[in-house]
């Protein structure tokens, strides 16, 4: 399933972080507080359970978050997402994926991998800005899922039918949601029109 997460704030946060005389700090600024607005939406359809509780006036029943949520970001550029999401989540666990796309050749490269105990039993949100080919994204799924991981859900701000297309090919399973689906790649493999390198104007590293 592809969603769109279209939302006026979300937009225009969205259009904020696309111009490109947007610098480091108004481009993270924007990226946490789309986190946050798209967690609200992900969320909507978290697997809840029935409790029984006591208020100070009477007992009842109620429900309460049935799963731990674990965030998977995508380094460098999906690091950026986990404020903002953890802000809405704070019980969220964080596992880390390192993975950098080969310039040339577009594939991704694996450097790093950390994860939190229970990721079979949790729902797993990858995240991360772009999904370009979709390389990154379906090897980190495969990473999660060569951990256990079932309940996953991917979560990116710009997409291109190129990689929401490989992805749905792979792991027709997961979930998909974005900010934006834009138009195509360009030869070098960017979204277009997109926002360009995503660790760079997160980082400032260019
Ligand atoms: O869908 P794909 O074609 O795989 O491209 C998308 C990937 O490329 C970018 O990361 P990059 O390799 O630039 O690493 P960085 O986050 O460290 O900058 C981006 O953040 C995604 O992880
Ligand atoms: O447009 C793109 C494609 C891959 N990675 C990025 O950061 N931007
Ligand atoms: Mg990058």
């Amino acid at each position: 399933m592809l969603k769109v997460l279209e939302h006026p704030l979300i937009t225009h946060k969205l259009t904020q972080m696309r111009k490109k005389e947007t610098k480091t700090k108004d481009f993270r600024e924007n990226l946490d507080e789309i986190g946050g607005l798209m967690a609200y939406e992900i969320t909507r359809n978290l697997p809840v359970r029935e409790v029984e509780i006591e208020t100070p006036v009477t007992a009842m029943k109620t429900y309460e978050l049935e799963k731990d949520i674990i965030l998977v970001p995508i380094l460098r550029a999906g690091l950026g997402m986990v404020g903002g999401i953890s802000n809405l989540i704070p019980t969220v666990k964080v596992a880390h994926v390192g993975l950098y796309r080969d310039e040339t050749t577009l594939q991704p490269h694996v450097y790093f991998e950390k994860y939190p105990v229970g990721i079979e039993n949790a729902v797993v949100m990858i995240v991360d800005p772009m999904l370009a080919t979709g390389g990154s994204a379906n090897a980190a799924i495969d990473m999660v899922k060569k951990q256990g991981a079932k309940d996953i859900r991917l979560v990116c701000l710009v997409g291109a039918p190129e990689g929401v297309e490989a992805v749905e090919k792979a792991h027709p399973d997961v979930d998909i949601y974005l900010a934006a689906l834009d138009e195509k790649l360009n030869d070098q493999g960017y979204i277009v029109p997109g926002l360009g390198d995503a660790g760079d104007r997160i980082f400032g590293t260019k």
